[in-house]
């Protein structure tokens, strides 16, 4: 797969043994990774985003904003959290010579709301906020460029810093918490000396003479004045455990109110009518037969196989007839013939493993299609499945997609894969998903939350139990198509 995300970010504030620009020791934080796979729901039971909840933390500069932000990371010790730091924003990138000359000689402002891209901050907020992953830049000080950025991914909490975080309304907006961090001003000085001297590359005199000239008249002009706008105001930073401790329970608090139980709530729902969206593979005799050989837990592998690719088959025919087509004149050998031509170009986007049945199949029926895949696994502590990894090819957006897995049971892995698909700009209406035997409530709650999505299966039963099978359903499909069932639990993925 082309693109891993297995990407661990150490937040680590002050590594061992570091000790602070201003020469006090600080105590040594724990160690902790920031996992940005595995990503648990990020959406409610009906299907909307759930907002992110975004921190702000402003201050002056070197007054602990980024040290503060870091230990609040590290305290709410949950998964799913980003750091977004103002300085990403800063416009340098487009400095020209002259004003590259200038920011060598300490003579270039950059303590002024017009120094940042607040446009392009905005939208990137924005876009954390709805849980989408965005492109940050990197800033570099010493040189005074943007350089190539990373991707950073939707979270459930961001914490957001920058000397000028609350100077423009709609940043302001975009917090849910907004905290002040106040220091003496000579002790950042001190601060901003050291760090500009260790880690910035600056002589001591261009570094004073910067902080008079612009640094210090800018926190009185325009970082000062926003202090009103704080929810609490913080003196010390990350020495002032009593604050520490109060943003961390409100941020609690306010995640709690977040229920993620997404597979829980679905399979309490129980039994629902058919829903409008859903299609049947049309009933015969043949997918009757093809079916029982598949639920036969005494049938063959070969058998299991064969017929299951029979009646995927089908299923995909049937979800191609559902794509709008077009009309079209064709000259034959001896006239004119008025037919018809599908509209959309077709991307499969199977949800591995299981679903990963469907590829070939489609590619049979649609010659020039495309396949992407959503990795999605089932925490087994939670029962709440999981969104890691995703291959999705370029334009899928206006593309007719088919979501494809070979069960569905509580809904809960489709679901998060309609919501992947969407956060990557598929409309609703353009997403088919495929399913060889599904659940009815499953059925229910990807409808309910997704109306414009079709649903087509090949066999429907009622009833799920309490470990989210179906029932009768088929047994351990992914086992018995790829032949794994010896290998019991280490092969096991999303039950549907
Ligand atoms: N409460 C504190 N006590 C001592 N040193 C601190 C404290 N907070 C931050 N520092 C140190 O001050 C320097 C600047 O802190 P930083 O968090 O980067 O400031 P900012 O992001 O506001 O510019 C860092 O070297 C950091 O280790
Ligand atoms: N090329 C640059 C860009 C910015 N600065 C200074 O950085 C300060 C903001 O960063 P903090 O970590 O202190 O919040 C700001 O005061 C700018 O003066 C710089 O020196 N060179």
């Amino acid at each position: 797969m082309a693109e891993s995300r297995v990407d661990i970010d150490a937040a680590d504030p002050l590594p061992l043994n570091r000790t602070s620009s201003f020469g006090q020791k600080e105590p040594r934080p724990s160690f902790r990774a920031v996992f940005t796979h595995g990503r648990p729901p990020w959406y409610r039971l009906d299907g909307h985003q759930e907002k992110a909840l975004v921190i702000g933390v402003c201050g002056g500069s070197a007054s602990g904003k980024t040290t503060l932000a870091n230990r609040i990371i590290e305290c709410l010790n949950i998964r799913w959290v980003c750091l977004l730091s103002m300085d990403s924003f800063y416009k340098a990138s487009v400095l020209n010579e002259e004003e590259h000359a200038r920011a060598a000689k300490s003579n270039y402002d950059f303590d002024c709301p017009e120094a940042f891209d607040i446009d392009l901050l905005v939208e990137t907020l924005k876009e954390l906020k709805a849980g989408r992953s965005v492109e940050v830049p990197t800033y570099n000080f010493v040189t005074h460029s943007r350089e190539p950025g990373y991707t950073m991914y939707g979270a459930n909490v961001i914490v957001f810093e920058g000397i000028m975080a609350y100077c423009d309304q709609r940043v302001r907006d975009l917090l849910d918490v907004k905290i002040f961090v106040t220091e003496d001003a000579d002790v950042r000085l001190a601060r901003r000396l050291l760090r500009d001297t260790n880690e910035r590359g600056r002589e001591v005199k261009g570094s004073i003479t910067q902080y008079n000239r612009f640094v210090y008249p800018a926190f009185k002009n325009h970082i000062e004045p926003t202090m009103q706008f704080a929810d609490l105001v913080i003196p010390r930073g990350v020495s002032n455990p009593v604050a520490l401790d109060l943003i961390i329970t409100k941020v609690k608090e306010g995640l709690a109110s977040r229920g993620h139980d997404l597979r829980g709530m679905a399979a309490r729902d129980g039994d629902m009518e058919d829903p409008s969206s859903l299609h049947y593979v049309p009933a015969s005799d043949q997918l009757h037969g093809l079916m029982t050989t598949i639920r036969d837990r005494d049938s063959s592998r070969d058998d299991f196989v064969f017929s299951t690719n029979r009646v995927l088959r089908l299923t995909v025919e049937h979800a191609l007839s559902l794509c709008p087509f077009e009309d079209v004149v064709v000259e034959t050998a001896v006239g004119t013939y008025l037919g018809r031509r599908r509209t959309h170009q077709i991307t499969g986007v199977s949800i591995v493993r299981a679903g990963m049945s469907f590829e070939e199949p489609l590619r049979q029926c649609v010659r020039d299609v495309n396949i992407g895949q959503i990795l999605i696994q089932t925490n087994l502590t939670t029962g709440q499945p999981e969104f890691f990894h995703k291959v999705l090819p370029n334009g899928i957006s206006n593309h007719k997609v088919m979501l494809m897995d070979a069960t569905l049971a509580t809904g809960a892995s489709a679901m998060m894969a309609i919501r992947v698909l969407m956060d990557h700009h598929v409309p609703e209406e353009n997403i088919i998903l495929v399913v060889l035997m599904a659940a009815s409530m499953g059925v229910a709650q990807v409808a309910y939350a997704f109306p414009k999505v079709q649903i087509v299966v090949a066999a429907m039963d009622r009833v799920v139990d309490n470990q989210f099978r179906i029932h009768p359903g088929l047994g351990n499909f992914g086992d018995r198509f790829y032949g794994t069932e010896h290998l019991g639990d280490r092969t096991t993925t999303s039950p549907t």
